[in-house]
């Protein structure tokens, strides 16, 4: 039987990636451009919008796609503290996510490493496991907060949850795109598209015991060996490198064998059943770097500038796979955030439908004022602007309101004006923030902006 050749087609768009980015960029082309077929081309035979375009999956199969135009949106992959291990686990996916949740139900001890969203998320919704978070700063949650806010938020850590929060929790999937990704597996290696907010609640978060939290933190390190059990129990007896005294008491009267064991450089080590590393990401650039000269940001991703374009001609680039290279309005920096993942996409279809009209346009509002909205802890949290003083120096003023287990309110200021804010809780000020923020309103007559007996709507308004 002769073998089915491979297709070839020719487009005036083609988008490279099903997750947010990708999906929103190729609706957006669609929207513009309704006479025309749209590419969109994935690592994963799953989208997670309705479709209206010719899917595609790139097997490298020599299948062409000519294109006039082209978008890439292939997302990032974890960066892992070690690459190859069988109990280092990264989440990303619904696979990854799944991954994790059937190792979690045989857990007793976890270890979580880093200190960004995934760990935060993980070490309040896990729950009948022992987890073990270290973190290479002084205080958590150093991607999104201070000291001060994540001492607010450490209070909830340590306290028990409701115990209905424990009885909601269940197998289930909150969009359709997930519970499909979860049933068509495409070949080992493949990425699927990053889970995105609210990844955990279809997730059934328990280990094999009955407590709710049990989370021990350990500051100011960072992993220095990981150690498989007979790898141990050999270093163990030759005293190398684990002379008695240097253990962690916890370690040394452990009785129990763990699969791993992690030695930290603050020269504790624990075992546990596995480790989790939510060390941050790195942009998917690998299958698209051979042959072309793309210029590369610090962090590894494609450089765009202010047309969503990259340095390859023709070549456009949206959502965690870019750097975003053009001079940033003075509230606004990236984050690999699904929001801006989103923005990015949308904003890559307008710049190359105007470029392939020859005509350009002027950089979205949506990249004027940096604003995330979130849930730590069961908080709901916004971030607005330079909300952590980044790169203001030490030429800036904060404000601070904090209620112990209600909210917490800090303010950054710089000549009377504000440039950034915390919000935790529900503070009902992300608004006239955002307002204030981006009118760079003189706030230095009003005295304390903060005092709980202004309504600051109403002033402001
Ligand atoms: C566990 C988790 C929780 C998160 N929670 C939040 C949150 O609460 N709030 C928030 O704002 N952000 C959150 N994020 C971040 C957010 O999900 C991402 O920033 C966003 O989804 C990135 O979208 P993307 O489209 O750029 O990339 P991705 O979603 O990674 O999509 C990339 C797509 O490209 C495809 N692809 C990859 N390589 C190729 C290739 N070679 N050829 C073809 N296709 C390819 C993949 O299959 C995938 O479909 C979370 C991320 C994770 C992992
Ligand atoms: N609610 C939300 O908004 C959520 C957002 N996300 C997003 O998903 C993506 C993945 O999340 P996540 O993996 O948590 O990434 P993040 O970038 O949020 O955090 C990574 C963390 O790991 C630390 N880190 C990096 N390398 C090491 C290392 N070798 N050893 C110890 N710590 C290390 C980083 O410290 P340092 O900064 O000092 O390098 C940082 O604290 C991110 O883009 C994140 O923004 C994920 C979950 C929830």
């Amino acid at each position: 039987m002769e073998a089915a050749r491979p297709p070839s087609t020719a487009g005036r768009f083609v988008v490279v990636g099903g997750g947010i980015a990708g999906v929103t960029c190729a609706e957006q082309l669609a929207i513009q451009f309704p006479s025309e077929d749209i590419l969109l081309i994935t690592a994963r035979p799953v989208i997670k919008a309705v479709t209206n375009f010719k899917q595609c999956i790139l097997t490298g199969d020599g299948s062409q796609h000519v294109y006039e135009k082209l978008c890439l949106c292939a997302g990032a992959k974890p960066k892992l503290i070690c690459e190859g291990n069988p109990y280092v686990l990264g989440i990303r996916d619904t696979d990854s996510a799944q991954e994790f949740q059937k190792q979690l139900t045989k857990a007793k001890r976890i270890m979580i490493i880093g200190n960004g969203g995934i760990a935060l998320e993980l070490v309040y919704e896990i729950e009948g496991c022992e987890v073990i978070w270290a973190i290479k700063d002084k205080a958590i949650g150093n991607t999104f907060f201070d000291a001060g806010a994540a001492e607010f938020l450490t209070s909830k850590l340590i306290a028990e949850k409701p115990e209905a929060r424990m009885a909601h929790k269940r197998t289930r999937y909150t969009t359709e795109g997930r519970k499909k990704e979860a049933q068509t597996k495409s070949g080992a290696g493949n990425l699927g598209s990053a889970l995105g907010p609210d990844w955990h609640e279809g997730l059934n978060l328990k280990g094999t015991k009955e407590f709710s939290h049990k989370v021990h933190i350990e500051t100011m390190c960072e992993v220095k060996k990981i150690y498989l059990q007979e790898e141990f129990r050999i270093s163990k007896k030759k005293s190398l490198p684990f002379p008695r005294d240097r253990c962690n008491q916890s370690v040394t009267t452990d009785k129990e064998a763990w699969p791993v064991y992690v030695e930290l450089t603050n020269e504790k080590t624990y075992g546990c059943d596995f480790i989790v590393s939510a060390t941050g990401v790195t942009p998917n650039t690998e299958p698209f770097l051979c042959g072309n000269n793309f210029d590369l940001g610090e962090d590894g991703g494609l450089k765009v500038d202010a047309q969503m374009h990259t340095s390859v001609s023709d070549v456009y680039a949206a959502g965690d796979i870019c750097t975003a290279s053009w001079p940033p309005s003075p509230f606004w920096q990236q984050m690999r955030l699904w929001t801006q993942a989103r923005q990015m996409g949308w904003y890559a279809a307008k710049c190359m439908a105007a470029a392939s009209l020859g005509e350009s346009i002027d950089l979205d509002f949506s990249f004027e004022l940096f604003a995330h909205v979130t849930k730590f802890f069961n908080y709901k949290v916004v971030l607005l602007g330079k909300y952590n003083a980044q790169g203001l120096g030490s030429d800036h003023e904060l404000m601070l309101r904090c209620t112990k287990g209600q909210e917490y309110v800090k303010v950054v200021m710089q000549n009377g004006q504000m440039m950034g804010a915390v919000l935790i809780g529900e503070t009902d000020l992300e608004e006239t923030f955002e307002h204030l923020i981006l009118n760079q309103t003189d706030l230095s007559s009003y005295g304390d902006l903060l005092d709980p007996n202004i309504d600051l709507e109403d002033y402001f308004d």
